[in-house]
């Protein structure tokens, strides 16, 4: 064997490794230059077998006739520009006339195998224009996201999209927004990476955890209020909504001062305020909303339904008054009573984790695309934390979040705690911070598990 060929020998293995452990890295180092070449060198072949092409114009095949030349093939689109990413390819397309956007988007399974690419998807970005987005390997199956991300306020980079693009949480596009998911789907997970990604933000940070607390309350550094039972979230619910009445008290006002100054601009949220003015934006988190909508006596039911009432409230009008919920539960369905469906109607950002039957998909998405319920029914058991999001668009996505552990999490709110808003209505509610020993009524508790185990 020549000393090339033991070379060419150890670069296939190598490459074949990296494709096998780290397609991430195989990509980057091999995939990349490889799939540019095989798609350039197939792309008039491919184009034509999928039924891409149109044939040459009556005048140059009359053209060629005339000359005596060859006859003209058909035309695929004109490929606009081919450009690597960290994850695939992304070709844009000038379509040759008679062909449309949905040609290729119904084509997107044959141009993905015939590319020997992972996933292909595609959509129109002008009149004419397609943008094909290529995957070289299943970005999904251990999620990295890119180190720069658009850092516009409100805006969380919070997983990834097949396609290999960052999903964001845009809360002032989508204000409010719904989380479902099935025990043990990833509902955390993705929570947990938004309140990391909230913490550098200058954001003030509500949070609900009927779960006694679990989940949000070691991050309670970088909160301005916690609860972890109904009677303080109906507390902290209701002077969030006195909250949110002053603050349009504060829009009204300013509007007042800038309707007689001519070309002055009229404030309608707090976004229009001017920076010195502006109050902080507060989202809400809401984990396990069913556990606030249950009750078991008349005293119960009360507080439910002021409960309910608040947050109809917030979802309602919370937008101009910079105060946005997330809500987040196993089911989000009438049969948890009055107040929910409409509740619902306003969430508009949906994002379904794996879901235990149709009802719980057609709660998430019923009302906006029934093929994100079925695919927000096909998600497998046993990859968690994949998730369907979606907007009252009907537009969705597959997404997974970064697996972000809560001592992750930690770590970044404690990093960012000093940048934890004081709010006055809500200081009651300011949580403790952390670091005492367990209750000793709890012991008991702790020493009966040892004694089982
Ligand atoms: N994005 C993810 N990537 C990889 N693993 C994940 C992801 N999300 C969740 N998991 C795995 O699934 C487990 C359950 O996730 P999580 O606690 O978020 O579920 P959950 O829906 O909140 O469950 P529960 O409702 O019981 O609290 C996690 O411990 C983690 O191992």
């Amino acid at each position: 064997m020549t000393r090339f060929t033991v070379v060419l020998v150890l670069v296939v293995a190598a490459a074949g490794l990296l494709r096998w452990r780290r397609p991430a890295w195989y990509w980057l180092t091999f995939g990349v230059t490889l799939a540019v070449l095989r798609v350039l060198a197939r792309y008039r072949t491919v184009m034509d077998a999928c039924g891409l092409t149109v044939p040459p114009a009556r005048w140059r095949l009359a053209l060629a006739r005339a000359a005596n030349r060859p006859i003209p093939e058909a035309r695929p689109p004109r490929i606009l520009r081919l450009r690597p990413t960290r994850t695939g390819l992304v070709l844009r397309l000038k379509l040759r006339p008679g062909q449309d956007a949905f040609d290729i988007a119904a084509a997107s399974d044959r141009l993905r195998h015939s590319f020997s690419m992972y996933g292909v998807t595609s959509r129109e970005l002008r009149s004419g224009v397609v943008e094909v987005r290529m995957t070289g390997y299943d970005v999904l199956k251990r999620v990295q996201m890119p180190a720069e991300t658009d850092s516009r306020p409100m805006r969380v980079p919070v997983a990834l999209r097949e396609d290999g693009s960052v999903h964001y949480r845009d809360y002032r596009a989508v204000p409010h927004a719904l989380t479902l998911g099935a025990t043990e789907s990833g509902k955390s997970v993705y929570q947990r990476n938004l309140v990391a990604g909230l913490a550098s933000m200058d954001v003030a940070l509500v949070g609900i955890d009927c779960k006694q607390g679990v989940e949000l309350f070691p991050l309670g550094r970088r909160f301005s209020a916690l609860a972890d039972d109904p009677d303080t979230a109906a507390e902290v619910l209701d002077a969030l909504v006195e909250r949110m009445g002053r603050v349009y008290q504060l829009i009204r006002s300013q509007q007042r001062i800038t309707s007689d100054v001519p070309d002055a601009e009229i404030a309608a949220d707090i976004w229009d305020l001017p920076d010195d003015l502006r109050p902080v934006p507060v989202v809400v988190l809401v984990d396990e909303v069913a556990e606030l909508a249950l009750y078991a006596n008349k005293e119960e039911e009360k507080r439910r339904d002021r409960i309910i009432t608040a947050l109809v409230r917030l979802a309602q009008l919370g937008r101009a008054a910079g105060i946005y919920l997330e809500i987040c539960g196993q089911r989000f369905g009438s049969e948890l009573g009055k107040g929910i469906t409409m509740l619902r109607a306003q969430l508009t950002g949906r994002t379904a984790h794996r879901v235990n039957d149709e009802t719980s998909a057609n709660m998430a998405f019923g009302d906006i695309s029934p093929d994100a319920v079925l695919a927000a029914i096909q998600i497998p058991a046993e990859l968690r934390g994949i998730a369907i999001a979606g907007d009252s668009s009907g537009g969705w996505h597959r997404i997974r979040a970064p697996h972000t552990s809560l001592r992750q999490a930690v770590n970044i709110c404690n990093r960012h705690a000093d940048r934890t808003p004081d709010l006055p209505e809500l200081a009651p509610f300011r949580p403790a911070l952390p670091g005492s020993a367990p209750d000793s009524a709890l012991m008991p508790l702790v020493k009966a598990s040892s004694a089982t185990a």
